[in-house]
């Protein structure tokens, strides 16, 4: 069972509501639980763990050991991203340490080569993706798919259809560094999910900021990360408010994602 659940569509809203979950890569990891703490204190709905494992994507940061530290000072829903190959492997660690969201990449869980996700069928699962999500979720995590830029959204269709997923990750940025620039047109296929799937939760990672989070909102995004535009506001909890309202209005505004 998951620890906490995700938080349904209201009436009226074309999407869940807005979560706003800072990226951890931007702040003082020497004072990581304090800075988790203010960030809750200042109206962040999750906390956004990137784990880079310097293959997959060439930085390195952080593992289960330091979630399951900060599992002790706080409460808060824990969205990990995983940016590494054989995300199968972690899956157990980041249980046990209290993650409650374990986000893989489709391309990394395609199969055994960087490339194997070139020869997915739109419109068909692959199994080692299908495993990768039962796995996720029998040890008692919520199931994030994250998609690279350059990879068509249309690939994670089936696994929603097949309610393998409980959220897409929708890279804005090329993956593995903070503070990069938004790439508006990548924000677009969360139209795409959003007019098939009012229900689910669309996340957006990369370069979110007020000046942004228009384009990324319009989309029919609705859990929004951002690391640097809130660690490096001198008031991160107005940022979070206005990425939040950004998302709440285009929810309501009765105009279709696009
Ligand atoms: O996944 C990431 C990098 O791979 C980060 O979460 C993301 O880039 C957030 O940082 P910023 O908001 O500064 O762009």
């Amino acid at each position: 069972m998951t620890r906490v659940s995700l938080p349904k569509r209201a009436e009226g809203h074309d999407r869940p509501p807005a979560i706003i979950s800072p990226s951890i890569l931007s702040s003082d990891f020497a004072r990581l639980a304090d800075e988790c703490k203010r960030m809750v204190d200042l109206g962040a709905d999750w906390l956004h763990v990137d784990v880079m494992d310097g293959h997959f994507v060439p930085n390195l940061t952080l593992g289960a050991p330091v979630v399951a530290s900060l599992r002790k000072h706080t409460d808060a829903f824990i969205d990990c991203h995983l940016m590494v190959t054989n995300p199968e492997l972690w899956v157990k660690d980041f249980a046990k340490a209290g993650a409650d969201m374990y986000t893989f990449h489709l391309e990394a869980a395609a199969g055994p080569s960087p490339d194997d996700w070139h020869n997915l069928a739109p419109d068909s699962a692959h199994q080692a993706v299908v495993d990768m999500c039962h796995g996720v979720k029998a040890a008692g995590m919520h199931v994030g798919l994250a998609l690279r830029p350059a990879t068509p959204v249309e690939l994670v269709v089936p696994y929603i259809e097949q309610g393998l997923v409980d959220m897409v990750l929708i890279m804005t940025v090329e993956p593995g560094f903070g503070g990069q620039s938004f790439m508006a047109d990548k924000a677009a296929k969360a139209a795409v999910l959003r007019r098939r799937f009012p229900d689910l939760a669309i996340q957006v990672d990369g370069g979110l900021a007020p000046s942004t989070i228009d384009r990324a909102a319009a989309a029919g995004a609705n859990v929004i990360v951002a690391g640097s535009a809130i660690f490096g506001a001198t008031d991160p909890g107005a940022v979070m408010r206005q990425l939040r309202e950004s998302v709440t209005t285009a929810a309501t505004s009765g105009k279709a994602p696009h």
